[in-house]
């Protein structure tokens, strides 16, 4: 210390060496920090490939134990279990004519060989070979010896949620979720878990640990997401039912854009108790856990085996409503509110022609079709959804993902958070003129400002809602028909094109219940009449949604239903119509 003063006595009134001792200073400051970011880098690098040797390697135990098992084992016909619907699955095994473990290596085996095409799965739940030696105790269950795959975000004891973020990792849950736990004790078997996109706010599907999750349908285009490892393997056969998450639209898209079925529950319906997302406390849009399966029996099995004792039991906060399998069931001719183009971002011409094709066979099937339309969806997606869901501004987001990497593209869709509040002010009245609809974006994504403006949004919110009841309640409609999104997007393309969200995300933000049912393919007269799409506001998020959903020719077109919050049975009840109508037509 003494030695110091010295020192800084002898360079007093010596400005020159003041200035070189400062510079020297500041480098070593500079140079510090640089090689802090550089081992910190160099830390994130040895985590992800830590992930990485740990799914190869579990993997490969996987493989082994199908391998011995077909080894030890006189060979069960894979081929006619994997055709097999999930109501024919479940009967054969509640009535000892498949073994669960029969079942489950043939599922396992199946979804080893998809994921090495698709790369659809984070994890093998090893436990699941486990689970084969008590199932027993569980014969009972609706869904006893059924193999269920799991989005990546959703609790399975000692297995890590990353949500698709490198600073989740090395953090396996203490517990199950309460639906793990719930599925288990109806005799379910959860063995995988499937990828998703990096902070599951995209309906794309890639992450900086996982990569790139492809689409079955045609491995160049993106599954959607943020459920699109479960939409992937469902479609390509590895699984029979899975569990998915949707905020926006992540159980409903990417089931559109591989071309199964998918459904989001009223949020509240389902325990969401051990399922992680990335806006943890976010009140405005609510996110759901949901059902993802070839057919809407199976998610009806889903929602009817999961809304039992045990989950009101174990999660209170959920409503003790079993499954209605009496409106499931009902026929009753039906008054559908229906409308093919939102008024707010023009569909693709596959979307607004599956609407329109369902809608005849609907009619046709005795019931009465109502126009309907969204309200005032212009304001709503912006000053209500938007600005809800960031009403911090982005800040929770980019906290999330500070540093560590990010998938291309990703760093672009979250631009608009790091950029100051006043240029964004800016640059949004700069193009007002130009797209009213980017500009309102601009503006909402600056947040609310104050803990008093978050109340007003939500308020404003439940006032959305009521209206929106009453609409419903004037022109006296018990569903809606509506389009999903698709057909399946080019990579990286949704993280830039946000608009055709108002066709999922807005039933989120009234918290009505919504599913997807697959109804067709995209035609050659399709792909003509997409060359002349030109936009509602003909601005680059129109431009945007027309280059991402180019060369679909072949690929799946789904149409999505709609019922008032708790009436989820009514909601699978239209879905299961359409479904057979749609059959019944082939
Ligand atoms: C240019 C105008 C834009 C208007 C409004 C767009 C609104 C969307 C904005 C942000 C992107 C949010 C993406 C959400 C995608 C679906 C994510 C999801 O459902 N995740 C599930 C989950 O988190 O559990």
């Amino acid at each position: 210390m003494q030695d110091l003063k010295v020192l800084l006595d002898g360079v007093k009134g010596d400005t020159g060496t003041a200035a070189v001792l400062g510079a020297a200073a500041c480098g070593v400051v500079g140079v510090l920090l640089l090689l802090r970011t550089v081992s910190r880098g160099r830390e994130v690098e040895r985590k992800i490939q830590r992930a990485r040797s740990r799914r190869t390697e579990v993997l490969q135990r996987a493989d082994q134990a199908v391998l011995r098992y077909r080894q030890t084992h006189s060979t069960a016909d894979s081929a006619s279990i994997l055709a097999l619907p999930l109501a024919e699955l479940r009967e054969k095994l509640q009535t000892g004519s498949l073994s669960p473990e029969d079942v489950l290596y043939t599922y396992m085996e199946q979804t080893l060989a998809v994921n090495a095409k698709l790369n659809c799965c984070t994890e093998i739940i090893m436990e699941s070979f486990d689970q084969l030696k008590t199932i027993g105790s569980n014969k009972d269950g609706l869904l006893y010896g059924v193999p269920i795959s799991l989005k990546e975000n959703i609790s399975y004891k000692n297995y890590t949620s990353t949500c698709g973020m490198v600073k989740n990792l090395d953090k396996p849950a203490q517990k199950d979720s309460v639906l793990v736990e719930v599925l288990k004790k109806q005799g379910a078997i959860p063995f995988a878990k499937t990828n998703v996109p990096q902070a599951l706010l995209s309906y794309d599907c890639s992450n900086p640990i996982y990569g790139e999750t492809k689409n079955p349908c045609n491995p160049k285009k993106s599954p959607g997401g943020s459920s699109g490892g479960e939409g992937a393997l469902i479609t390509a056969g590895g699984s029979v039912l899975g569990l998915g998450t949707d905020i926006g639209g992540s159980v409903r898209i990417p089931a559109s854009f591989c071309g199964i079925c998918g459904f989001k529950p009223t949020a509240g319906r389902l325990s969401s108790l051990g399922v992680n997302s990335s806006l943890q406390g976010q009140k405005s849009v609510l996110t759901t856990p949901g059902p993802m399966a070839r057919d809407v029996d199976s998610l009806a099995l889903f929602m009817q085996a999961v809304l039992c004792d045990h989950m009101f039991e174990l999660d209170p906060t959920v409503p003790p409503l079993p499954f209605n399998m009496q409106t499931y069931k009902s026929s009753r001719p039906l008054r559908i509110g229906y409308y093919d183009n939102d008024g707010y971002s023009q569909p693709s011409p596959s979307m607004a022609r599956a609407v329109r094709e369902v809608k005849a066979l609907l009619e046709d099937a005795g019931h009465t079709l109502v126009p309907y339309l969204p309200l005032k969806l212009d304001h709503t997606m912006t000053e209500l959804l938007l600005r809800g869901l960031f009403a911090d501004g982005g800040v929770t987001l980019l906290e999330q993902v500070k540093g560590g990497p990010m998938v291309p593209g990703f760093a672009l869709q979250i631009l608009p958070y790091r950029i100051p509040n006043w240029i964004k002010k800016f640059l949004s009245l700069l193009i007002k003129p130009v797209s009213s609809r980017v500009a309102g974006f601009l503006s909402a994504v600056c947040g609310v400002g104050s803990p008093q403006n978050v109340w007003k949004n939500q308020a404003a919110v439940a006032e959305y809602t009521n209206e929106t009841i009453s609409y419903w309640r004037k022109i006296n409609i018990d569903v809606l028909l509506c389009p999903m999104i698709g057909p399946a997007y080019w990579p990286r393309y949704a993280g830039k094109s946000s608009t055709p969200l108002s066709y999922s995300m807005i039933y989120n933000l009234l918290n009505f219940s919504a599913g997807t049912v697959t109804v067709s393919t995209v035609t050659e007269e399709d792909e003509e009449e997409l060359k002349h799409f030109k936009g509602i506001y003909q601005d680059f998020q129109d431009r945007l949604f027309k280059e991402a959903v180019t060369g679909g020719v072949g690929l799946p077109v789904s149409v999505q239903c709609v019922s008032l919050p708790w009436q989820d049975e009514m909601c699978l009840r239209l879905m299961k119509e359409v479904e057979e109508l749609v059959r019944s037509r082939k």
